[in-house]
């Protein structure tokens, strides 16, 4: 099976990684099902790295829909210890404009229909989230956006990104109250890969790359599917930059993550007394802590 430390999920607008060599397409099952399309394995930055559109890559899965757990489950599959997710936001704030970038270090969970959790079915565990993504690879992120340089681009270390379900975008009402929160940026996914990565010991980090303002700004149309694909059809080519040199970055020195040991004090049952089949089905995320 193929092998690769870092993984980048591509959200709207961004279902393909330039630049790869050596390609292996890999279809991968899961005892979570399938994910949502085919893992693309490839060589950047003399580094292997697994890229997955999120949404599929002919965008065929709702927010609701994205099999998070499988995803996230195929990326631990193939060894991955680092992931970087792209994803098309709405700003919350005057200041965050459409075309800048977000590195964010919180979030807020307005989500109501998904499963974000590996474990149940006899296995409890509750793993730390208070700080949500992973500092060291955020700023890893952040760095590689100041290095470059990008035109027109503001790069924004840290705030808070609201994940609501979705598919319909916000009220006025629910864009205010989120602004009445503090909160940065708004999108419909990343929370609920977060805390999936984060219970598969993956550290996680967000290019949250802006596309609209939301509903609330009374000098702007309110948010629609066009304005955020033609924006981030814009910041594309900006983003898939940002990766590489993440990339880059990353493999030169890969940083100790607290989100590797993630799972060390979060299991509360004992697995000798857990039942055989979870533990099988969970063996790849746990078999490190099997006595
Ligand atoms: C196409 S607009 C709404 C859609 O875009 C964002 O997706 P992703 O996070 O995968 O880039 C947002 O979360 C919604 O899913
Ligand atoms: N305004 C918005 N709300 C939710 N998700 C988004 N993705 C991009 N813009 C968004």
């Amino acid at each position: 099976m193929a092998q690769a430390k870092i993984g980048i999920i591509g959200g709207s607008g961004l279902y393909k990684m330039d630049g790869l060599t050596e390609v292996e397409e890999i279809k991968i099952d899961t005892p979570f099902g399938d994910p949502s399309d085919v893992l693309i394995v490839g060589t950047l930055e003399q580094t292997r790295v697994a890229f997955l559109a999120r949404h599929g890559r002919h965008h065929t899965f709702l927010p609701s829909e994205v099999p998070y757990r499988a995803n996230i489950y195929a990326m631990k599959s193939l060894g991955v210890e680092y992931l970087i997710s792209a994803s098309a936001v709405g700003s919350l704030k005057k200041k965050v404009k459409p075309l800048d970038m977000v590195v964010p270090d919180q979030f807020i969970d307005r989500t109501k229909n998904r499963i974000a959790t590996f474990f149940g079915d006899g296995i409890v565990a509750h793993i730390a989230f208070a700080d949500p993504v992973c500092g060291h690879l955020a700023k890893i992120i952040g760095d590689a956006v100041a290095s470059l340089n990008l035109p027109d681009v503001t790069l924004h270390r840290g705030g808070t990104y609201v994940c609501m379900e979705g598919p319909a975008f916000s009220t006025k009402a629910e864009s205010h109250l989120y602004r009445s929160w503090d909160a940065t940026i708004i999108g419909m996914t990343n929370l609920t890969e977060a805390k999936l990565a984060r219970e598969a010991e993956i550290a996680y980090a967000t290019l949250a790359l802006v596309t609209d303002y939301d509903c609330w700004h009374p000098d702007h149309d309110s948010v629609t599917v066009d304005m955020v694909i033609g924006n981030l059809q814009r910041n594309a080519v900006n983003a898939q930059k940002v990766i590489q040199e993440t990339v880059r970055r990353l493999q030169a020195n890969p940083p100790i993550s607290e989100a590797h040991s993630a799972l060390k004090y979060a299991i509360l049952t004992p697995l000798n007394h857990a039942p055989a089949a979870t533990k099988e089905k969970l063996a790849l995320l746990l078999s490190k802590y099997f006595a």
